[in-house]
């Protein structure tokens, strides 16, 4: 497979590029300034339109703004598209569906096959606990932009779709604040080189259930990525997630 890496020289991106030159595939990358990354020439974003002509896939773990740009052209090109890209606003994700009437976009916020184990887990959880308090923590490196993360957000998700009402997203708590059902605290820490770890607290009738994933390197992700780009060369243009390819 021909696959363009969009943030080639990122702590991901670079983890993808080893990942699927070690599969066989041939990589070229894209990133903000032209530089080579394990052998792979790393090309400027200006370059992309003329890198997509032989692309079989194209794999975007960037920045928002980045991924906004890139859509129209990959799409233009008729190029599946795989984004793990995190922090997309309303119209960020508008721009992705529009992508996805004429081509194949698989988007997902993690793609460790862990956290989609957990997710199945939570839904699991709040289906058999539906009364009890719900909080979550997540913690990944000091280098991160967006937070919360987008994985805390679809886990998040997970819950209000298997509760009766979806709770209220309270993102820390200081002062005078005593909890309401109705709420979920939403707590982040940025420190070190965390890969990334998210923890879901369901706590009520004297008892706690807390559900856990840690990532402990950059290749999780980049394994699931590789998996998710060579899944979705093969199918129509339509929205999927990371879930369609286990
Ligand atoms: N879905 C997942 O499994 C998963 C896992 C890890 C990271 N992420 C997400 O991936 C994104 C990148 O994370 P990171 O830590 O690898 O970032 P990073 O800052 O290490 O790398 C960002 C990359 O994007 C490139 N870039 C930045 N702005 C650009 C622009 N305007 N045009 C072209 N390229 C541009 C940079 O050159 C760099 O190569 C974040 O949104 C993060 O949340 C998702
Ligand atoms: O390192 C990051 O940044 C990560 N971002 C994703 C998120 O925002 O959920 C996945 C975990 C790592």
């Amino acid at each position: 497979m021909n696959l363009v890496v969009v943030g080639a020289t990122g702590r991901t991106g670079s983890e993808i590029v080893a990942e699927a030159s070690g599969r066989g595939h041939d990589v070229v990358g894209v990133a903000t300034t032209s530089d080579t990354v394990e052998d792979v020439r790393v090309y400027p974003s200006e370059d992309l339109p003329e890198l997509l002509d032989d692309a079989d896939a194209v794999v975007d773990f960037t920045v928002p703004e980045a991924t906004r740009e890139y859509a129209g052209v990959i799409a233009e090109a008729g190029v599946p598209y795989v984004v793990g890209t995190t922090g997309f606003g309303e119209a960020g994700i508008e721009t992705l569906r529009a992508a996805s009437e004429s081509i194949a976009v698989l988007k997902a916020s993690n793609f460790a096959r862990g956290v989609q184990a957990l997710l199945r887990v939570v839904e699991a959880g709040v289906e058999a606990l539906p009364d009890y308090d719900v909080e979550l923590t997540e913690t990944h490196h000091s280098g991160k932009r967006d937070a919360p993360s987008g994985t805390a957000n679809t886990i998040l998700d997970v819950v209000d779709s298997t509760r009766e009402a979806a709770l209220e997203r309270t993102h820390g708590r200081e002062g005078e604040h005593s909890r309401e059902d109705s709420e979920v605290g939403v707590h982040v820490r940025r420190a070190g080189t965390v890969r990334g770890e998210h923890e879901l607290l369901l706590a009520g009738n004297d008892e706690l259930l807390t559900l856990t994933h840690r990532a402990e390197s950059r290749r999780v992700f980049a394994a699931g990525a590789v998996d998710a780009a060579e899944w979705l060369t093969g199918q129509e243009p339509g929205w999927y997630g990371f879930d369609d390819v286990l």
